[in-house]
């Protein structure tokens, strides 16, 4: 949250050089606060696990959010049942006349197919397009960010020729980022794909900025201009186990995947490997929510039921 201070005291000027963010009375005293209305579209198999990493970082923040759970309605889980969907997920053209202040679209295990493939492809370019006029500001993870840079962009997913699976250091490539704000130099992310964006691809268009990228793992962290579209290419919400959890299930089918970089003690699988990210995850939600969600939204923002 901002900190409130008188609009001539000379810290101003001094914490807004550090990146701080300082609200002037004036400002202060405009302000209104309502609950924030964030949708999260889940694509993920593992709906549960998702819901609670997702919301874990949600939920750090002293502003009340308000969650509704989507998913895609023309795709037939395997993995989730129709009763718990039922339950607690609604579909699209259930919520299509409301608007939100945040939307989080998922990664999903589906990135070596061509979008074109994946059966939800049509119902995500609508939702990707209504997100413009009904969401403040999106967030998108792992192959959602693709997916996104794809259709707004026409940015192409490219396959690796290993996959990029991790914990990466990172670095930051602009000052003064409120996404940023907070961040030490180097900090890690988890990365877990078969697929990445290229540099030139993103520098190409002019509405897209390069917020942070890894030596190792590429590109990071894209965002609009304007802020209202975020592009993680990396899982900072995976939990510490997430990355094993993974590389047993591949281990056991047989299939050949090298481990997890970064991650287990001396690259020994059976030891624990502690949770290096964690810290980061936290801020970039906080981050996100605060500066490019509550500040930004209007009060009034229409229909929320
Ligand atoms: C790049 C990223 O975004 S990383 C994020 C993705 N990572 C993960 O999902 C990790 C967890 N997932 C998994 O480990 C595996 O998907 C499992 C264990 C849950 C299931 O694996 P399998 O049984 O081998 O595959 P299965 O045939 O059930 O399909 C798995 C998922 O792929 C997706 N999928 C497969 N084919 C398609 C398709 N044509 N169109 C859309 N989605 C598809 C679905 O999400 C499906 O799960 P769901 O129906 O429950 O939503
Ligand atoms: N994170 C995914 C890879 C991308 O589909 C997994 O290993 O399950």
């Amino acid at each position: 949250m901002p900190i409130k201070i008188p609009d001539t005291l000379p810290a101003k000027e001094v914490l807004a050089g550090e990146n701080i963010f300082v609200m002037d009375e004036t400002s202060a005293y405009q302000q209104d606060i309502r609950p924030l209305r964030i949708a999260i579209l889940n694509l993920m198999p593992t709906k549960e696990t998702t819901e609670t990493q997702l919301l874990r970082l949600v939920g750090n923040t002293p502003i009340q959010v308000d969650i509704v759970l989507v998913h895609p309605k023309s795709h037939t889980s395997k993995n989730t049942s129709q009763e718990y969907l039922d339950l607690f997920y609604k579909t699209f053209d259930e919520i299509e006349h409301r608007r939100f202040d945040g939307m989080i679209i998922t990664g999903a295990p589906v990135e070596q197919m061509d979008f074109e493939d994946v059966n939800y492809w049509k119902e995500i370019q609508e939702i990707f397009e209504w997100t413009k006029t009904n969401v403040t500001s999106t967030m998108h993870i792992c192959w959602a960010s693709q997916a996104g840079l794809y259709h707004h962009f026409g940015v192409p997913k490219v396959p690796l020729d290993e996959k990029c699976f991790g914990v990466f250091s990172h670095t930051i490539n602009r000052s003064n980022v409120q996404l940023l704000r907070g961040f030490d130099e180097v900090f890690n992310v988890p990365h877990s794909r078969h697929t990445e964006v290229r540099r030139e691809d993103i520098e190409k268009n002019e509405h897209l900025e390069i917020l942070a990228e890894s030596e190792e793992a590429g590109i990071f962290l894209v965002a609009t201009k304007d802020g209202k579209q975020i592009f993680a290419t990396g899982h900072a919400e995976y939990d510490p186990l997430s990355l094993k959890w993974e590389y047993d299930r591949d281990a056991a089918k047989g299939m050949d995947i090298a481990l997890p970089r970064h991650y287990f003690p001396n690259d020994d699988p059976s030891r624990v490997p502690p949770a290096t990210w964690r810290a980061h995850a936290n801020l970039l939600f906080s981050n996100w929510l605060n500066y490019y969600v509550y500040q930004e939204t209007p009060y009034d923002i229409g229909p929320q039921i």
